[in-house]
């Protein structure tokens, strides 16, 4: 219609060339763009979707084939096997592989995979009596939407109130507690969601009817003729009452499998045959509660159909293949010349079921990581899917037909620390691309929860995010959690500020003791849960509650520890008065060599090294259990004392390493700044020390106090500091990149992602001749493209 019948005479292609030309680039194109994150379980799941396909298909198409509803030039073919010519079994394979393709590329920054909002709260579980009383408040305020976002709003009023109250598995009463002023909702939905789960995989009856109602109507097309079906329609009694007309319909419905059309026109035959093949595995999917809700899904919908309606069209306008077009086992409709309206069903709704099956088993593979089935012995379900086809299938179908409810908690506090980490770290939101689906929400909760923890302890910023002035007292608002008296805003001294800086760490140290505790292990979560009410701020509620359910299975509690321990030495860095103090020449510095050992922990490169551990290498620790708990067959567990083999211990090590450079690098970049900000020197002080007599002391104290002094004879000289941490960081990265080629496949883009998006900051400290900016002239920055452009560059060497 768009284009006069004829005018573009297509050269012919031959069902082979259509595939060459028109399916496997794109396949191609895509599998390569996703290729790094391709892991077991989008390799078992486009599997199965083939296996599917080839086995459902190829009884039918043989079927289709010889009652002639389609046909192939022979010069258009290799071959056949049985009716059907080999490049249609390749299409059967190549189809589910593209579409899945495009799935997962258009979802590539998603984190949960499936619409769970709206889906209703199930009732508490367990639980005396009172426990039902809150749940059943609980249910009636976790309905409205607004409550579900991150924390932060409610926290002001709700701190205060908090460690008064009691939760009520400890006391009945505390429900009757009257209301206070401001907090009583966000009271009782933080105490009880705890025990709200979400069954995100509701049963769906009625689109399975649906799709059985579809079915029949298939059945009603292939068994009853258009003519015979028309004659009814018009004068009923006649036709149904005629033999002769219903003949063959009875002859049909009796022996089935001799099937035999309507000889002349039976023009029904082609849509009804695609009706009634694919609607029983759609109704059995939907039933099960697949649904296709994510905009993602949409567009993989719509993608793969409208480039199948267009390969169809080329192919049938080139003569690779020909559709009955003298109506007699087709409407003889068409969209436009090339494209019957069939085959535009066709496309459209097989379309539809590879999206559909595909968002399933995406689906069961997240279940399965936020609520392994118990195994019913005393080893815990590992978190990935076996790499046996045949085991992983099993244990998939094992969750669809009892797909675990999962707590509501679990998917709110996801969404919270994702979005919290996006706000904060641009080299998370780049990163993140390179991580898969599991890995990334193991690293979400991970991240999540070493950043809220350095929030608690590096808390000199004032509500806007500003750096308080140190001269004067801080002043916080009534937000904080043991300081807050009545809501009202006090000053604190610096004395209570690291008191609180303790306190905290001395909090965090509980939580860890807790969350690895043996009853916590058994899933008895009570202690635990009591904890989190009462002792944790609300505004890392989500971070502590999502280590607590995720983490303490995938990441064993020593590298948490280090985190600690190095908190602990930035606590033991003086405060910046003191520091401000010490660092004057003619007293401070000229006195000797203690007050070298009072300005900063970190005296020598190994401190530095140390604490560069601790804080990072910590971390590349976290991020390495998780890759092989989440990704590979072979977890490492707390069952088995979270024992390495030698080979993990040496990637380990070299993981380590490679965190330390991470954070040397942040550190060079920050070393004005940080200065300013929080009165800290991490310069080993042996660099100053080592300087001719007199210059280190100078160096030092131009540092402290004039920071922003960027040139002149006397300003502190940032280079010769900077490179050199550069440059050990450079070492430390050398003696460490073979460790990545050593992790799971699909953990690996991911993390050449994130180092090369770190070693960007770097190189523009070098590219700046190991200059660094002051806290007024901003944070050096590394430009989105730049740091996008080493991340790809990392990924795919483009
Ligand atoms: C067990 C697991 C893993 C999890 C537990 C949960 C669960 C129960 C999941 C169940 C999933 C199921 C049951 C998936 C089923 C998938 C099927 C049947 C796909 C069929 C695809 C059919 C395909 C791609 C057919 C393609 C056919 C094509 C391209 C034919 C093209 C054609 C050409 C070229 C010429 C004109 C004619 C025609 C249109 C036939």
């Amino acid at each position: 219609m768009a284009s006069p019948p004829s005018s573009i005479p297509l050269p012919s292609l031959t069902y082979f060339q259509v595939h060459l030309i028109f399916v496997i680039p794109p396949i191609l194109l895509l599998g390569y763009l996703y290729g790094p994150l391709f892991g077991r379980r989008d390799g078992i799941k486009v599997g199965w979707l083939m296996f599917m396909a080839t086995i459902w298909t190829t009884p039918w198409d043989n079927w289709i084939i010889s009652h002639a509803a389609w046909t192939y030039p022979p010069s258009s073919i290799l071959f056949k096997i049985y009716h059907v010519p080999v490049e249609e079994h390749l299409f059967f394979i190549l189809q589910p592989l593209l579409v899945v393709l495009v799935q997962a590329v258009a979802g590539v920054g998603r984190g949960i995979p499936f619409a769970w909002r709206g889906l209703p709260v199930m009732e508490a579980e367990g639980g005396g009596g009172d426990d039902k009383g809150v749940g059943g408040e609980a249910k009636d305020e976790g309905e409205g939407e607004k409550d579900d976002g991150p924390e932060q709003e409610n926290e002001d009023e709700d701190e205060d109130e908090r460690k008064k109250s009691i939760p009520p598995s400890l006391s009945p009463t505390r429900i009757r507690t009257p209301p206070t002023r401001t907090s009583t909702s966000t009271r009782l939905r933080k105490t009880t969601i705890q025990e709200e789960r979400i069954q995100t995989l509701p049963r769906r009856p009625l689109a399975g009817l649906f799709w059985l109602g579809v079915m029949t109507l298939g059945g009603i097309g292939l068994f009853i003729p258009l003519p015979i079906l028309c004659d009814i329609v018009v004068h009923p009694v006649t036709t149904l009452t005629d033999p002769r007309n219903l003949g063959l319909v009875a002859r049909n419905l009796k022996s089935p499998l001799q099937y035999q059309p309507h000889p002349v026109e039976d023009r029904l035959f082609y849509l009804s045959a695609i009706l009634i093949w694919i609607s029983p595995v759609l109704a059995l999917l939907t039933a099960l509660g697949a649904k296709v809700d994510l905009p993602e899904d949409w567009i993989a919908w719509a993608v793969g159909t409208g480039w199948l309606w267009m390969v169809d069209t080329v192919a049938i306008r080139a003569g690779a293949w020909a559709i009955d077009t003298q109506g007699k086992r087709t409407l003889g409709w068409v969209l436009w010349r090339g494209l019957p309206v069939e085959e535009a069903v066709f496309f459209a709704i097989v379309s539809y079921l590879l999206v559909l099956s595909s968002s399933l088993i995406s689906h069961l593979h997240f279940l399965l990581l936020l609520a392994p089935p118990p195994t019913g012995g005393s080893v815990p379900t590992p978190r990935c899917p076996p790499a046996n086809p045949i085991r992983h299938i099993t244990l998939l179908t094992r969750l669809a037909l009892s797909p675990p409810p999962i707590p509501r908690q679990l998917l709110v506090s996801l969404e919270s620390s994702e979005a919290t980490l996006k706000a904060g770290s641009k080299s998370f939101s780049v990163a993140k691309l390179g991580w898969g689906r599991e890995m990334r929400c193991g690293l979400i909760a991970v991240y999540g929860w070493c950043r809220v923890t350095d929030d608690l302890i590096d808390d000199d910023h004032d509500e806007q995010g500003e750096v308080v002035s140190i001269e004067t007292k801080v002043k916080v608002g009534g937000s904080d959690d043991e300081d807050g008296g009545e809501g009202e805003a006090r000053t604190l001294t610096l004395k209570e500020i690291g008191a609180r800086k303790q306190r905290r760490l001395g909090m965090m140290r509980r939580f860890l003791d807790l969350a690895y505790d043996e009853t916590t292990a058994r899933g008895d979560f009570r202690q635990l849960d009591v904890f989190l009410d009462t002792q944790v701020p609300s505004r890392a509620y989500s971070a502590f509650y999502l280590f607590s359910r995720l983490i303490v299975d995938l990441v064993p509690r020593r590298p948490f520890d280090d985190l600690l321990d190095g908190y602990q030495m930035d606590l033991e860095f003086p405060d910046k008065r003191e520091m401000l103090q010490l660092t004057r020449i003619g007293d401070g510095v000229e006195t000797g060599d203690t007050l070298w050992k009072r300005i900063s922990p970190i005296q020598t490169e190994a401190d530095l090294v140390l604490y560069a551990d601790r804080v990072a290498g910590s971390v590349a620790d976290m991020i390495i259990h998780l890759t092989w708990n989440v990704l590979t067959s072979d977890p490492v567990t707390a069952g088995k004392g979270w024992t390495l083999s030698p080979e993990r211990q040496e990637t380990l090590g070299q993981g380590r390493k490679m965190g330390q450079a991470l954070q040397l690098v942040n550190i060079a970049r920050d070393v004005r700044s940080d200065v300013e900000a929080i009165g800290r020197i991490y310069i080993p002080m042996q660099w100053f020390q080592t300087r001719s007599e007199g210059e280190g002391k100078k160096q030092i104290e131009m540092l402290a106090h004039r920071p922003r002094d960027l040139e002149g004879p006397d300003a502190f000289h940032a280079p010769s500091y900077t490179l050199r941490m550069l440059r050990m960081a450079e070492e430390l990265k050398s003696a460490s990149r073979d460790a990545i080629a050593d992790l799971p496949y699909t953990a690996r883009a991911g993390t050449r992602a994130m180092v090369a998006s770190y070693f960007e900051i770097g190189k523009e400290v070098e590219r700046r001749g190991g200059q660094v900016p002051s806290l007024e002239q901003g944070r050096l920055r590394v430009s989105k493209r730049r740091r996008l452009g080493a991340v790809l560059w990392s990924i795919w060497g483009l």
